[in-house]
């Protein structure tokens, strides 16, 4: 007996040490030998995958590479196969001439891999054949269409802010311009407001958040997906039972809209004209849609992940660049007149039951707006996870020099480029959208990463920009807003220590999807109408 326990004691003191061999050993090999170990980052980035997920975790995932890459320049290793870049020459690179053979990584799995939707599918002729199915629902005439809807919400908008004036109330804008993305969206694609304005209760509001947070947590850490689906729902922590509820609530949401879809358009679906007169969706075209080559229908599974997509992917996205616009409109009164003067001196005053300008005369008139919101998606861009690409080819990829190896994870994080001082100058962090008419910048314009570029960038850009053009436009001519501080969440607008330039960038924070920190508290007053 003595024996058998002083062999397993010796036993057990060999397994220790080999153990503990083996990690020193993957240790030196991830920051010595790995093919990446030349590229600065934290420790724990270089040994472990966690440290993204804790990133994520701690909501400012993106700031914190943004600071990185101030500290250490143009490359980041922000996992151990994982490498950030915010130099110019990447976003052709990768996003433009990439295609096939810089596919999306298995981060993406998380945002559904049983049955992936266009975003996460990582199979690229499965994707280019889906994107076709659905490029003309999202294409500027199709959304001309359907104008009407996006002016019936903002209607409710608008009366919900002249309620507001005339009481002196103040308010959330932020929460008003969520509520109103959320009805819109419902109108557009699937046909039904979800009445979250006119009920003005927060229990209707998606909880888009939820899963995207859920996603981008475990999306970070591959390895462990398969483990962290199985076993995380059983974790009795409520924060992390929350996350799976509202993953769940958004699914069962978007299945309700297709399932009354289908039922509305059961008994004509094959009938052409019938279905010309049914008023227009991006769902009901998903569901008209057939494969160009096999003549086959998406499947409902299909359709239900693609409708989940467009609730995750369509809104959170628009209200919280909507309030980053008027963030900044509102704390840069100069700004905001030169704006307001122009709306006044380009566009006829909004008759009475008219809630907003058409997109055609928007996209026309408006060259200081344009500047405005362009500006706003470059100190602001609020889609800020890394967008994660695989180097496939046998010979890696070269970026400015840099011999990137196969096998590597490549990404911009759109604020890090965003904020890239080489690129954009030292008033990066200033909010000045005239420097959209200096030749050089404006030239720019087209390495600007906020809705991600090449064949998988934003296919609902075309809806979210005419859609904060029409509310920007239409909001402005009709109401003066007064920021009101709140002084417990208090913004922060900065002279920055190192440009001394004013930093306007605010408090934000990250679900992979970027938000104002704080509420934005204002009051409204109709303006008056001159003439
Ligand atoms: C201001 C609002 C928006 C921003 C900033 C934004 C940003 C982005 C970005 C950066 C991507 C590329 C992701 C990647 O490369 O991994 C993307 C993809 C996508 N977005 Fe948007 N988005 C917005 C609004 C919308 C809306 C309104 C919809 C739909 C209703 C939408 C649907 C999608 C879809 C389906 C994809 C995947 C496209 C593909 O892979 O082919 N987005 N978006």
């Amino acid at each position: 007996m003595a024996v058998l326990s002083t062999v397993l004691e010796h036993a057990s003191i060999v397994a220790l040490c080999i153990s503990v061999l083996c990690c020193i050993s993957y240790v030196v090999y991830q920051r010595y030998f790995h093919p990446l170990a030349k590229y600065p980052g934290p420790f724990l980035a270089s040994i472990t995958d966690l440290w993204q997920v804790y990133q994520f975790m701690t909501l400012k995932q993106p700031y914190t590479l943004t600071e990185l890459h101030e500290k250490y320049g143009s490359f980041v290793r922000y996992g151990p196969d994982k490498l950030s870049t915010t130099c110019e020459d990447a976003v052709a690179l990768i996003y433009q001439k990439g295609g096939r053979s810089m596919p999306k990584t298995e981060f993406y799995d998380a945002y559904g891999a049983a049955h992936p939707n266009v975003f996460g599918m990582r199979d690229e002729a499965l994707h280019s054949i889906r994107r076709r199915h659905m490029s003309h629902s999202f294409s500027i005439s199709y959304v001309k269409e359907m104008e009407q809807y996006l002016d019936t919400t903002i209607a409710i908008l608008k009366q919900k802010l002249a309620r507001y004036a005339s009481t002196g109330e103040v308010f959330d804008l932020k929460k008003a311009f969520h509520y109103y993305v959320i009805d819109t969206l419902g109108e557009l694609a699937f046909s039904q407001s979800f009445g979250v304005q006119q009920a003005d209760d927060e229990s209707l509001v998606p909880p888009v958040k939820e899963h995207s947070l859920l996603a981008a947590a475990t999306g970070a850490w591959p390895a462990m997906r398969f483990r962290l689906k199985r076993w995380l729902p059983l974790v009795p922590y409520k924060p992390l039972q929350d996350l799976f509820r509202g993953r769940q609530a958004c699914a069962d949401l978007a299945s309700r809209c297709v399932q009354k879809r289908l039922r509305d358009l059961a008994d004509i679906k094959d009938d052409e004209s019938a279905v010309r007169s049914q008023r227009k969706d991006i769902l009901t075209s998903l569901i008209l849609a057939k494969h160009p080559d096999t003549g086959e229908r998406l499947t409902e599974i299909d359709l239900e992940t693609e409708a989940f997509g467009f609730i995750i992917a369509g809104t959170h996205t628009t209200s919280a660049t909507t309030t980053l616009l008027f963030y900044h409109l509102l704390h840069n009164p100069g700004i905001l007149s030169d704006l307001v003067s122009e709306l006044d001196n380009k566009l006829p005053p909004l008759e009475p039951d008219q809630p907003a300008h058409s997109i055609t005369l928007l996209e026309s008139s408006l060259s200081f707006l344009r500047d405005c919101v362009k500006e706003n998606f470059r100190i602001n861009p609020v889609f800020t996870m890394p967008l994660a690409r695989r180097v496939t080819a046998r010979e890696g990829i070269m970026i400015d020099g840099e011999h990137i190896p196969r096998g590597t994870s490549i990404a911009i994080c759109n604020h890090a480029f965003h904020h890239n001082p080489a690129i954009w100058g030292s008033d990066h962090n200033t909010f000045r959208p005239s420097r959209w008419t200096e030749p050089a910048n404006n030239a720019r314009s087209r390495l600007l990463m906020h809705f991600g570029l090449g064949g998988r960038q934003c296919i609902g850009k075309t809806i979210a920009t005419t859609n904060i053009y029409k509310l920007t436009s239409s909001l402005l001519q009709d109401f003066d807003f007064e920021l009101m501080r709140d002084e417990t969440s208090e913004t922060l607008v900065a002279e920055d220590m190192v440009s001394s330039q004013r930093n306007d960038v605010p408090r934000m924070v990250s679900v992979g999807i970027s938000d104002l920190e704080a509420p934005l508290m204002v009051k409204c007053r109709r303006r008056a109408i001159e003439g």
